[in-house]
Parts: structure tokens; sequence; C-alpha cells
């Protein structure tokens, strides 16, 4: 990584990812949908949460590990599935996976990945999902499931927010398109077509959805999946209780509570608001991962508070392989962990089994994010 000044917080290295990417690239990456105040919203609801820190616990060098779908992980972490690293580094998810499994976090791939399910799979050290999102062709989704299983993969994240891609300004006044050398290579090449094409004043990504993407599918059609894989499938983009219970009640070992980084439904309320009524709904009877805006350690430790298993990171895994490949999403990664590390110290926490709703003061900084 060659860069001029030290990058000692996750936003330094957004600021070095935007130096690097073009405009459009970068549009496509920091993006919403809307007006995008769903994506100011997710970093607004976690800067109200003030942490309580408990003194004089007599704690040293907590503990991270934990455990996600009864597998050991390092750190509560992973990387958010998010489509094509090629557009943020030649190496792409190999890279990404390398990053993510240095730092002992999960790495859950796109269905859109510019590498091969073998090729990250090789790379991967650490635990290593696939995301899918449900395509018209459901052939293609059966030899992908099928593929995944056969290369290693640990489970399938179905995202079920977007049954189309939403209208997102940037990408439109770019007439953004994936440059045709930055391909999907797990899905064939008809599939992918429309998402090439450029087109002024409209999205590919848009056109290629509403193209490929199945809105038909219902809760019913789940069991098509599930009867067609052993490994564990997560439903990602849930956030209501009612949706909750309904994966769990069809099957589904996990969900991530997510509004997709603010990208999909405009005015989405945020991960980090339904996430508490989450996780006592589905308590101990599926796995709850949460992303969104997750910027510093501290602010994965409030996560953790409200019921999460694991926090995904989104972009800023992408600014770290904008700014040093493997290398860079590993910096970015380690940067979270170390942070949440010494948040825990500074709390008086041993360990992830003592971390409560308790740390947490619900109103403690007013909306501009001033201190009160
Ligand atoms: C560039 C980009 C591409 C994404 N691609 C996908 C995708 O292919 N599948 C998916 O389920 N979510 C995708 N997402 C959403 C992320 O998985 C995640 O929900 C979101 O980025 C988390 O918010 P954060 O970026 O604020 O951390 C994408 C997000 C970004 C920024
Ligand atoms: C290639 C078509 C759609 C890609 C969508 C990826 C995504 O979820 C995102 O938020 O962007």
């Amino acid at each position: 990584m060659t860069q001029e000044r030290a990058l000692l917080h996750v936003r330094d290295f957004e600021e070095e990812a935007r130096r690097r990417l073009s405009q459009p690239v970068w549009d496509y990456l920091a993006g919403g949908s809307g007006d995008e105040s769903a994506v100011h919203a997710n970093q607004a609801v976690l800067d109200r949460l003030g942490l309580r820190p408990r003194v004089l616990t007599g704690t040293a060098g907590p503990d991270l590990g934990t455990t996600l779908l009864g597998r050991p992980l390092r750190v509560p972490l992973g990387v958010a599935p998010m489509a094509h690293h090629r557009l943020f580094h030649p190496e792409g998810e190999v890279a990404t996976a390398q990053g993510a499994g240095s730092a002992g976090a999960l790495f859950i791939a796109s269905i859109f990945a510019n590498r091969t399910l073998q090729e990250m799979a090789g790379a991967a050290s650490g635990p290593l999902w696939l995301q899918l999102y449900w395509l018209r062709r459901r052939d293609q989704l059966e030899k992908l499931v099928a593929s995944a299983e056969e290369a290693g993969f640990g489970a399938l994240v179905l995202t079920v927010d977007a049954p189309v891609v939403a209208r997102r300004p940037r990408d439109l006044r770019n007439g953004f398109s994936v440059p045709a050398d930055v391909r999907a290579v797990n899905l064939d090449s008809s599939v992918m077509a429309t998402t090439h094409r450029a087109v002024t004043g409209t999205s590919a990504l848009a056109a290629h959805s509403a193209e490929q993407f199945d809105t038909s599918v219902g809760w019913a059609d789940l069991a098509w999946l599930r009867g067609r894989t052993k490994l564990p499938l997560l439903l990602k983009g849930v956030l209501t209780t009612q949706d909750a219970r309904l994966a769990v009640e069809h099957g589904m070992d996990g969900v991530v509570v997510s509004n997709h980084g603010g990208r999909q439904l405009p005015g989405a309320v945020t991960a980090v608001a339904a996430l508490p009524e989450i996780a006592a709904a589905v308590r101990g009877r599926c796995a709850v991962l949460v992303d969104g805006a997750f910027r510093h350690g501290s602010d994965v430790l409030k996560a953790l508070a409200l019921g999460a298993d694991t926090v995904l990171i989104g972009r800023p895994a992408l600014w770290g392989l904008t700014c040093g490949g493997s290398t860079g999403v590993a910096a970015v990664l380690g940067l979270l962990r170390d942070e949440l590390a010494e948040a825990m110290l500074l709390c008086g926490l041993p360990g992830l089994d003592l971390v409560d709703r308790t740390l947490l003061h619900p109103h403690d900084r007013p909306p501009d994010g001033r201190p009160a």
C-alpha cells in the first residue's frame, strides 16, 4: 500500500479510495437510492447510541473469539457480499478472501463475483459463504449452488431486499455500466450481457435486475432452494420481526438484518433500529448478522450489544481493497478488530459473552452527532 499519510482510521481508507477511483465507480460504491437519506441514517443511528463503560473490572486483553453457525470465528466480523471487486482491484475477490482470512473474518462472496468459486475457495483461510439473488434462470442458481457446495463454501445467503436494483441517482446520472473486462464469471455470459450495456441516463445494473431477477418468488419457493443443498441458508435484507420469524419457520439458519447500505428501499428503517426486536424474536433459533455503516470498532460493539452474532462490513472492505488489495482489506478489518478489542477493554469487558443491552445508553447524542 503506497500512500502519503498513515491510514489510522477506516475513514482514512475512504478518502484514499476516493482519490484513486474514477468518478462513476466511486459513485457506484458510495451512493444510495433516492436522496440517500437511508445511507446517512445508518450512520446517525449508531452515533446516537452511547456506550456505558464499567470500571475497575480487572479486564486485560479481551477475547474476540466467537462461533457462527456452530463454527469458530476469530473475530465477530465479516465482509458483506458486494458485486464486482475487480472494479476496485485487479485481483478482485481473491484479494478480498485473502485479506478477510488473515484478519480472521468471514467473507461472503457475491453472486456477481469476478473470480471463480474455486479461486476464492483456494485463497480463503477463513469461513467463506456465497450470496445469491433469485434469478429467473433457475438452472443457473442450481448450478451455482452445486458448485459452491463442491468448492467448500460454508453457507448460502439469499438476498431478499432487491427484487430490482432501486433507482440510484448517481448511477443514473453516470449511465453506469460494468466494463466489459469485469465479468461475473460464475454465471453464464448470456445472463450478464445487460450489465455491460451503457445507455445514457440509465443504470445498466437496474436494467439487468429488471431483466434477470425473479420478482415472483415468495416464501413457498424457499423449499426449492432448501431441497437443493445441505448448506446452511440465510436471508439477507430482513428488517421486521414478522419476516425474521417466517425465515425460521421456513427452515432458514440465519438472517442478515440490513437495509442494503441505504441502496435499496429509500426511507427504509435502519438495520440498527430493527436489530434488537429481531434478535429478541429469533434468539437461539437462528444466527443474526447485521450490516450498515459500521466504521469503527465501537460501532461493532454497539451492534453486538443489540443482539447481533456477527457484524458485516460493506464499503470499508472495498476502500481497503482499492488502497492495497489483500493487504488493504486485512488492514481495514484489522483496524476494526483492534478498535473493538480496545473498546471492550475500555468498557471493562473480558469477552463477548458479557456484551448485552446494559452497555448502551439510547439517546446520548443529538441527531447532528455532536456530544450532548
Ligand atoms: C458496491 C456495493 C455492491 C454491493 N453488492 C451487493 C451484492 O452483490 N449482494 C448483496 O446482497 N448486497 C450487496 N451490497 C450491499 C452490502 O452487502 C451491504 O448490505 C451494505 O454495503 C452494508 O452497508 P455498508 O456499506 O454501509 O457497510 C453491495 C454494496 C455495495 C456498496
Ligand atoms: C449486476 C446487477 C446487480 C448488481 C447489484 C449489486 C448490489 O446489490 C448493489 O447494491 O450494488
